[in-house]
């Protein structure tokens, strides 16, 4: 008797170079794929590659479908800003009579992406969360409850931090103590990433931007993901970024954020605290692989 094959269709997506492998999940409320499955997947030399997997699901509530996300390391985080942003681009393909603003129940809450017509998805991303504890970060609160340039010592200096949860947690820093601001281009990011994202203040682990400043209104950003290392993008981190800019009175709530893929355009908006992200989704292939 021939084994049962177990075969997944898949369209990969990418958001200024963070890429994705998105699964139509509509029908089921399990994903169609395990963590350790996701982390294969992910694989670029032996799967598909990819920065994530990403589950469109039934609606969970009043939305119109939930989204999951498995990182490359096969960790489940609550939010992605890219990865939404072509998850909207990817259901209004397969529903093209659909709405042109989705609502999308996330871990992280309810996340809203608008089509617009110059092909860029704006994303109302909701409140940034400041708390320490629900970041959740132990560094200790520096301005009421929010923890901003707070100082932590890594591999023999001291950075200054803001802590900022878009969803998922952000480690934000400008640069050191000793009044040295970042120049992105000069990072070991691969060998100091590893150093916050696992430190013993961020119980949950961290996304790190690193940013440097070109004007209050533009920066240039790496990051180091969570479970996933340094990827060309990251949607969230971009947000955290200008959140804790403004919180350290260094940039304006509408901010441009250069990646090593891209822009994308940030606002943090004074009239409803959300903060809202504009930029591209666009497909790559289609494919179907065999799930092992
Ligand atoms: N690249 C994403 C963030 C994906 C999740 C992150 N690695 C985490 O674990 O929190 C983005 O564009 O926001």
């Amino acid at each position: 008797m021939a084994a049962q094959t177990n075969v997944l269709d898949f369209i990969k997506y990418q958001g200024l170079g963070n890429d994705f492998i998105l699964v139509d999940n509509r029908h089921q409320k399990e994903p169609l794929v395990t963590a350790e499955q996701a982390k294969s997947i992910c694989n670029r030399n032996f799967g598909v590659g990819g920065d994530g997997v990403i589950f469109a699901l039934p609606p969970e509530g009043d939305v119109d479908y939930t989204m999951r996300i498995f990182n490359s390391d096969g960790s489940e985080p609550e939010m992605c800003g890219n990865g939404i942003r072509c998850l909207a681009r990817f259901v209004a393909e397969k529903d093209s009579s659909g709405p042109v603003t989705h609502r999308i129940h996330t871990l992280a809450g309810l996340i809203q992406p608008t089509l617009q017509e110059d092909g860029q998805v704006c994303v109302d991303m909701g409140p940034p969360i400041l708390s320490g504890p629900q970041i959740p970060t132990s560094l200790q609160p520096t301005q009421g409850e929010a923890v901003v340039q707070a100082k932590l010592a890594v591999e023999g200096q001291e950075w200054l931090m803001t802590c900022v949860s878009m969803g998922n947690p952000h480690a934000v820093t400008f640069g050191t103590a000793d009044g040295k601001g970042i120049k992105v281009d000069n990072l070991d990011l691969a060998h100091i990433g590893p150093r916050f994202e696992h430190n013993e203040v961020f119980p949950a682990r961290t996304n790190t931007e690193f940013v440097e400043v070109l004007s209050p209104s533009h920066v240039r950003m790496h990051v180091w993901e969570r479970g996933a290392g340094a990827t060309l993008a990251c949607g969230t981190g971009a947000c955290a970024t200008v959140v804790a800019g403004v919180l350290e009175g260094r940039l304006d709530r509408v901010c441009r954020v250069d990646l090593p893929g891209g822009p994308l355009q940030i606002e943090w908006r004074e009239a409803d605290n959300h903060v809202y992200m504009t930029g591209p989704a666009l497909p790559v292939f289609a494919g179907s692989m065999e799930l092992k």
